[in-house]
C-alpha cells in the first residue's frame, strides 16, 4: 500500500523545507497540499488569521487538540516568546509520528509537548501531568462534536482563567453548531466570527474567537 498522506506530507516537508526554518516547513506544506494533494491542515488562508490571534494574546500556555500533521504547530509555537509552551493532543498514533517529525524539522521540538490520546480523556490530567494551572489560548482543531463538550471540560477543570482566547477552526465547514450556539450566546464568552475558506479550496469557512470572561 506504500505511504499514507501523512507519509508523503513529511517526505515533501524533508525534501523542499530548510531544517530549522518553521516558513520553510509551512511553505513546504501548503505547496504540497494546494498543488499536489489536499490534506486538513489549518492552511494559508485561515493560518494567517490564527498566526494574527496568536500574537495578539502572546500565550504563555497554549493547547491545541488535534495536531494532526503539525502544520498549526508549527504557525503557533514559531510565534511563542522563549519559555512559553504549546500542548497538542493528537489522538491518532500514525498521525502524531509524523507531526513529531515535521515540528522536529522546524526545529521547534523544545517549545511543543506532543500528547497521544483522546481529549475527553488528557485534559483532566493536564493539572498534574504538566503542573500548568490554565491556558492563556486554546486552538480547537479535533472532532468537530468535541468542541463545545471540550471546553465545558476546560471550564469544570479550571484551565480556562479570565480572558483565555478559543480559537476554534472549522465552524461553517465540517462545521460545529452546537459549539457555536454556546460561545455566541453564553454571557461567560464574547465571541467573534473571522471569515475565511476550508483550506485549499473555494469554500466558505472561518475561524470562531472567543474570549473567557470567567
Ligand atoms: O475532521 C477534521 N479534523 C479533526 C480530525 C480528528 C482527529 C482527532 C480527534 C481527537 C480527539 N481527541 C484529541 C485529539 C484529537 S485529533 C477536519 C476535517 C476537515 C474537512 C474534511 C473533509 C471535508 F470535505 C471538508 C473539511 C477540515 C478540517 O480543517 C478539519 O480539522
Ligand atoms: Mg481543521
Amino acid at each position: 500500500t506504500g505511504l499514507s498522506r501523512p507519509q508523503r506530507m513529511l517526505k515533501a516537508v524533508q525534501k523542499n523545507a530548510t531544517k530549522g526554518d518553521p516558513q520553510s516547513v509551512i511553505a513546504a506544506i501548503d505547496y504540497y497540499c494546494r498543488h499536489k494533494e489536499w490534506a486538513m491542515n489549518v492552511g494559508d488562508d485561515k493560518g494567517p488569521i490564527l498566526d494574527s490571534v496568536v500574537s495578539e494574546v502572546n500565550p504563555s500556555t497554549a493547547l491545541e487538540l488535534g495536531t494532526y500533521c503539525g502544520y498549526s504547530t508549527v504557525r503557533i509555537a514559531r510565534l511563542l516568546s522563549p519559555g512559553s509552551k504549546l500542548i497538542t493532543v493528537e489522538f491518532n498514533p500514525a498521525y502524531a509520528a509524523v507531526a513529531r517529525q515535521i515540528i522536529a524539522h522546524a526545529g521547534l521540538q523544545n517549545k511543543v509537548t506532543l500528547v497521544e490520546g483522546g481529549s475527553g480523556d488528557l485534559i483532566p490530567k493536564i493539572k498534574e501531568q504538566f503542573g500548568i494551572t490554565s491556558f492563556d489560548f486554546v486552538f480547537l482543531d479535533h472532532w468537530k462534536d468535541r468542541y463545545l463538550p471540550d471546553i465545558k471540560l476546560l471550564e469544570d477543570c479550571g484551565l480556562l482563567k479570565k480572558g483565555s482566547v478559543l480559537l476554534a477552526d472549522n465552524v461553517i465547514c465540517p462545521g460545529t453548531p452546537e459549539y457555536l450556539e454556546y460561545v455566541r450566546n453564553s454571557p461567560r464568552y464574547k465571541s467573534q466570527y473571522f471569515q475565511s475558506y476550508l483550506e485549499y479550496t473555494k469554500a466558505e469557512d472561518g475561524l470562531e474567537k472567543s474570549v473567557f470572561l470567567g
